[in-house]
C-alpha cells in the first residue's frame, strides 16, 4: 500500500516514478493532461512491472486459476465417481466388518500410516498390526493405527480406496454412540470401500473374498458376538467379538447319545430349509438345554458351534439395556445360520422369592420405615417381558435358518407358552455327575499314554496302580448326582500330575464339600427366617381390608380398618373410610388386601407368607 501512496502522490506532483522530473508546469494545461495521461499509463505498466504490488496481482491471479482448476477437478472426479466406482460400508457391529478389517489387515493398507495407539491386547478383534515378527511382543500389546487420512491400494488390478469414520479414528463421529439433543445416536465406527470399476461384480467378489479369509483364520475358533454394552442404531447390537479355541464334540461328557441326538439334530435342521419352506413351516429351530449349574450346557453350545461352523450370538436377559426393543433388534440382526443363545433364560420369569424381595420394596416405598432388604443376594430382574421374548422366538429365522439355543437352571419357572413345540423344539436335560462321568471325567485328566510308563518319572505319582484303576476308585468314591461336573474339573485340577491323589483323596474332598454346603443352607435359612420376621413387623399398623372368614366385611369390601398386628397379636379395628376393592388378585382368593392411599397390595395376615 504505501507503495501505492508513493505512486498516487507521484501522479499528483506530475512526477514519473523514478523518472526525471516532468516539464509540464512550463507548458500549457491541454498538453500538461495528455502527457499526463500517456505518462501515466506507461507509469502504471511500469509500476506493476517492477513493484511487489504487481507481483501480488500476479499471484492473485495465479492462484484464482489454480483454484478454479482444482475445482473443475474435484467436480470431475466427483462426477466420474458417481458414474465409475462403487462404495458400500461396513458399519461396526454386523458381522460383515470383521470380515472387512481381517482383509484390510491381510492385504496391509495401513502400512504407510505413522500414527498408533497402544493398548493392552484382549481377546477382541482389532485393527491391530503387527508391530514385531516376535508373536510374543504381538500378543502383549496391539498397535492401531489412527487411519486419519483415507487409504488407496490396488486388488486384483482395481484401485480401491478405503476410509474410516468414527471410533476417533477422525473428528467425524464422537464415538460408537453419543448423546444428541437428549437422544442417543447411533455413531459407531463404520469403513467405507469404493472400488474404480464400472463392474460391480468387482466389489461383490472383494466382499465374499474377505468372508472367505476370515471363516478360513477362525477355522481353529468359535466366534462368539456379545452384547455388552448399551449400542443403539440398527447394526450396533453385537459389537464385541470374542475368539474361543474349538472344543471337540467328545471332550463333553455326558450320557452316551445325547451330544450326537443334538448334533444330528441341528445338522438335519440346517440341511432341510427346502423342505420346510415346502411344507410352510418356518425355518426355525429351537433347543432348550436345562439342568443344575456347571453341568455342560454352554459347553455342550459351544462344542456344536464349532462342530457346525456356527457363529454364536450370546446374549443375556439380565443386562439392565437389554428390553424388548433392543432384544428385538439384535435378534434380527444375526444373519442366516447364526446361533442364537440366551442364557439363564429364566430370568425373564421371577421366581416366588423374587417376587417376595419386590414385595419388600413395595412395602419399603410405602414409606412404611422398612428399612431396604439387602439387594446382594438378589438375582438381576430382567426388562424383557414374556410376550417381548415370545415375539422374538416366534421371529427368530422365519425368513431364514436360525438356531436359537436357551439354557436355564430352573425350567421349572419358564412359562408353559415358551416351551411348546415351534418355540423350543428339543429339550436336553443335564443332571449332576454319574458314576459314569465321573469316570470319563477322571480318564480325560490323566489320558492313559501320558502315564503308561512313568512309575519312575519324578513328580508322577503313579506307582502301582493303571490310571483306569485310579478311575474306577475316583468314581466309587464320587457319590452319584451329587456334584457337577465343573465342581468334579476343579478338585482334579489340583492334581495335574498326580492321579493316584486324585483318586484316593477324594473321599475326604466330598465330606469337606458337604461341610460347607451345610453351613451354606443353614445361612440361608436364617436369611430366610430374618427375612420373614421383618416382613411380619412390617405389616403391623398396616388398614387392610379383609375378606377372610371370621374376620368382619364382606369380599369387595374394605372394611373400615383392620389394623394388622405382629405376628403374635389379635387384630385391632381402625377407623379408616372403607373403599370398595377386587376381593381377589389374579382370580385367586385373597386373605387380606393391605391399601394404603392408590397401592393395593396382596398380603396373608395370618401364617405370614
Ligand atoms: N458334561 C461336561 N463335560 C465336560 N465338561 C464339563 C461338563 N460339565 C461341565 N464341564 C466343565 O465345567 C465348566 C463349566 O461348564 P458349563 O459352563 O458348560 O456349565 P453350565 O451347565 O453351562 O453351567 P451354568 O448353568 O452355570 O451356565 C467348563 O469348564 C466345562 O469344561
Amino acid at each position: 500500500m504505501s507503495g501505492l501512496f508513493y505512486y498516487l502522490n507521484r501522479l499528483h506532483s506530475g512526477s514519473s516514478p523514478g523518472g526525471p522530473k516532468s516539464q509540464g508546469s512550463a507548458q500549457g494545461p491541454g498538453h500538461v493532461a495528455s502527457s499526463v495521461g500517456l505518462s501515466s499509463f506507461r507509469d502504471v505498466i511500469a509500476f506493476l512491472s517492477h513493484s511487489y504490488v504487481g507481483s501480488s496481482l500476479k499471484l492473485l491471479v495465479l492462484g484464482s486459476v489454480v483454484e478454479t482448476g482444482r475445482r473443475l477437478f474435484m467436480w470431475f472426479i466427483e462426477r466420474f465417481a458417481i458414474k465409475y466406482c462403487t462404495t458400500i460400508r461396513f458399519i461396526q457391529g454386523d458381522p460383515a466388518y470383521e470380515w472387512i478389517v481381517l482383509f484390510l489387515n491381510q492385504e496391509n493398507v495401513w502400512r504407510r500410516s505413522r500414527e498408533f495407539t497402544v493398548s493392552a491386547s484382549n481377546s477382541q478383534r482389532k485393527w491391530a498390526v503387527r508391530a514385531a515378527a516376535d508373536a510374543t511382543v504381538k500378543a502383549n500389546a496391539e498397535y492401531v493405527p489412527m487411519y486419519t487420512q483415507p487409504q488407496l491400494f490396488r486388488w486384483r488390478g482395481y484401485w480401491v480406496e478405503i476410509k474410516r469414520v468414527g471410533n476417533g479414528s477422525n473428528n467425524e463421529m464422537p464415538g460408537p454412540y453419543a448423546m444428541i439433543h437428549g437422544r442417543y445416536v447411533a455413531t459407531g465406527a463404520s469403513i467405507s470401500v469404493t472400488v474404480y470399476t464400472l463392474d460391480m461384480s468387482v466389489l461383490s467378489d472383494l466382499v465374499e473374498e474377505a468372508r472367505l479369509r476370515y471363516l478360513e483364520v477362525n477355522r481353529p475358533n468359535v466366534v462368539i458376538y456379545l452384547t455388552d454394552s448399551p449400542q443403539f442404531g440398527p447394526h450396533q447390537t453385537w459389537a464385541t467379538v470374542k475368539h474361543k479355541m474349538r472344543r471337540p464334540l467328545s471332550s463333553i461328557i455326558l450320557p452316551e447319545g445325547v451330544v450326537d441326538a443334538l448334533v444330528n439334530d441341528a445338522k438335519e435342521f440346517l440341511n432341510t430349509e427346502n423342505w420346510y419352506n415346502e411344507a410352510g413351516i418356518p425355518h426355525r429351530r429351537g433347543y432348550l438345554l436345562y439342568g443344575p449349574p456347571g453341568t455342560g450346557k454352554t459347553s455342550t453350545i459351544y462344542a456344536l458351534a464349532g462342530a457346525l461352523n456356527l457363529e454364536i450370538y450370546s446374549l443375556s436377559l439380565a443386562s439392565n439395556f437389554v428390553d424388548d426393543s433392543y432384544l428385538q433388534r439384535a435378534a434380527s440382526a444375526i444373519p442366516k445360520h447364526g446361533l442364537f443363545l440366551i442364557e439363564d433364560i429364566d430370568c425373564a420369569f421371577p421366581s416366588r422369592e423374587d417376587e417376595e424381595e419386590q414385595e419388600m420394596d413395595i412395602m419399603a416405598t410405602m414409606q412404611l420405615n422398612i428399612p431396604r432388604p439387602h439387594r446382594g443376594t438378589q438375582r438381576t430382574r430382567s426388562m424383557v417381558t414374556l410376550s417381548g421374548l415370545l415375539n422374538v422366538i416366534d421371529g427368530i429365522g422365519s425368513e431364514e435358518g436360525k438356531l436359537f439355543f436357551a439354557t436355564t437352571n430352573h425350567i421349572d419357572r419358564l412359562d408353559a407358552a415358551l416351551l411348546r413345540p415351534g418355540r423350543i423344539d428339543h429339550k436336553v436335560q443335564y443332571s449332576l455327575a454319574t458314576a459314569p462321568q465321573a469316570h470319563a471325567l477322571f480318564m480325560r485328566f490323566f489320558p492313559a499314554w501320558r502315564f503308561s510308563d512313568i512309575a519312575s518319572k519324578p513328580g508322577y505319582d503313579i506307582k502301582t496302580e493303571t490310571v483306569s484303576q485310579l478311575a474306577d476308585v475316583f468314581s466309587t468314591a464320587v457319590p452319584s448326582a451329587e456334584f457337577s461336573t465343573a465342581e468334579l474339573q476343579g478338585y482334579l485340577q489340583g492334581y495335574k500330575a498326580r492321579p493316584a491323589d486324585a483318586a484316593h483323596g477324594v473321599g475326604v474332598w466330598v465330606e469337606q464339600v458337604r461341610e460347607e454346603r451345610r453351613a451354606r443352607e443353614q445361612r440361608e435359612a436364617e436369611r430366610r427366617a430374618k427375612r420373614q420376621q421383618r416382613k411380619a413387623e412390617s405389616l403391623a399398623g398396616l388398614t387392610v381390608s379383609v375378606n377372610t372368614p371370621g374376620l368382619p366385611g364382606a369380599p369387595g369390601m374394605v372394611v373400615p380398618g383392620v389394623v394388622v398386628p405382629t405376628a403374635n397379636g389379635p387384630a385391632v379395628p381402625s377407623d379408616a373410610a372403607p373403599a370398595t376393592v377386587e376381593p381377589t388378585v389374579n382370580g385367586e382368593k385373597t386373605e387380606a388386601v393391605v391399601v394404603n392411599g392408590t397401592h393395593k397390595e396382596e398380603v396373608k395376615v395370618n401364617g405370614v407368607a
